[in-house]
């Protein structure tokens, strides 16, 4: 008889108690390995990685690395992206990566097993995908996720103002397109426990969410913390009572206080410290 993996979602709800929600992106843009004193090439892509993986792997619940940042430097970067999923889960984060992938069904299944099956290279705990083929052609990776003990997140309220032509959309049914990506993946996790695997990628940016439903059962990815203008403290507002379940992620507001070992750790800290309030203050 062979035993099911542990879901992802199970696995996530254990981190995020013992570690606090928070995920931190491994995006090695060009300004910042300049900020570094980084060469804008492999060497310096993998040198990114390998210092933000050593300081916080072994303390965040999340590390996601955004895939875009390493396949520009083609297949070495590509390498480098298998080392930097490999090493950040040895050392005990959960990886989720960012890929965004989309597809019709069956191309969809070669992506859902470059992501989420144990025998490849770039083997993660969860990946981010499209589902603007239709939510219907991300079947494959739903499927294979359940079977892998892996995670599926699906852009729903994406947090760039670009967004919301597609996602705001209003269907015949009168339900908006986001909407409808949030009911089916509330259908995906439906009894669930502690929490399920499939998850939805909702902005911190995006403002009072209340007319949507967010209970899905499953976690919700919220970017735009940083850079893009969110706050910690905007996150009960944004999300309201589902805000147990965000995982908020931030990528520039970590990674700008590099390289330095000690400073990454600290300015994760100090996000992780306001997500805790935030939190708190929603009791
Ligand atoms: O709606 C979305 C979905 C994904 N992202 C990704 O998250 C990080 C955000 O980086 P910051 O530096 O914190 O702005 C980046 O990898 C995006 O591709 C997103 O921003 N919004």
């Amino acid at each position: 008889m062979t035993t099911r993996p542990e879901p992802f979602g199970a696995r996530l709800r254990r981190a995020m108690d013992e570690r606090g929600p928070l995920c931190v992106g491994i995006d090695p843009h060009a300004a910042l390995l300049e900020a570094w004193g980084l060469t804008d090439d492999v060497a310096g892509c993998e040198r990114f990685a390998r210092t933000v993986v050593e300081a916080l792997a072994d303390r965040v619940a999340v590390l996601k690395p955004q895939s875009a940042f390493f396949e520009r430097f083609g297949s070495r970067g590509v390498a480098v992206l298998e080392r930097t999923v490999a090493e950040a889960r040895a050392a005990g984060a959960l990886v989720l990566m960012d890929a965004k992938r989309g597809d019709i069904g069956s191309t969809m299944a070669a992506y859902a097993a470059t992501y989420l099956d144990p025998a490849s290279p770039l083997f993660s705990d969860a990946v981010t995908v499209s589902p603007y083929l239709g939510y219907g052609s991300l079947r494959p990776a739903l499927d294979l996720a359940r079977e892998s003990g892996t995670g599926v997140f699906v852009l729903a309220l994406t947090s760039n103002p670009e967004g919301a032509e597609v996602q705001h959309a209003v269907r015949a049914d009168g339900a908006s397109v986001g909407a409808t990506v949030l009911r089916h993946l509330k259908e995906e996790n439906a009894g669930a426990a502690p929490m399920g695997s499939y998850g939805a990628v909702v902005g911190a940016t995006l403002g009072d969410l209340s007319s949507y439903d967010l209970a899905i059962n499953g976690p919700l990815l919220a970017p735009g913390i940083g850079a893009q203008g969110a706050t910690a403290a905007d996150l009960t507002g944004v999300f309201g009572a589902a805000v147990r379940d965000v995982v908020p992620n931030v990528s520039r507001g970590v990674l700008r206080h590099g390289p330095g070992a000690a400073a990454l750790r600290a300015a994760a800290e100090r996000f992780a410290d306001e997500v805790r309030e935030a939190v708190a203050g929603a009791a």
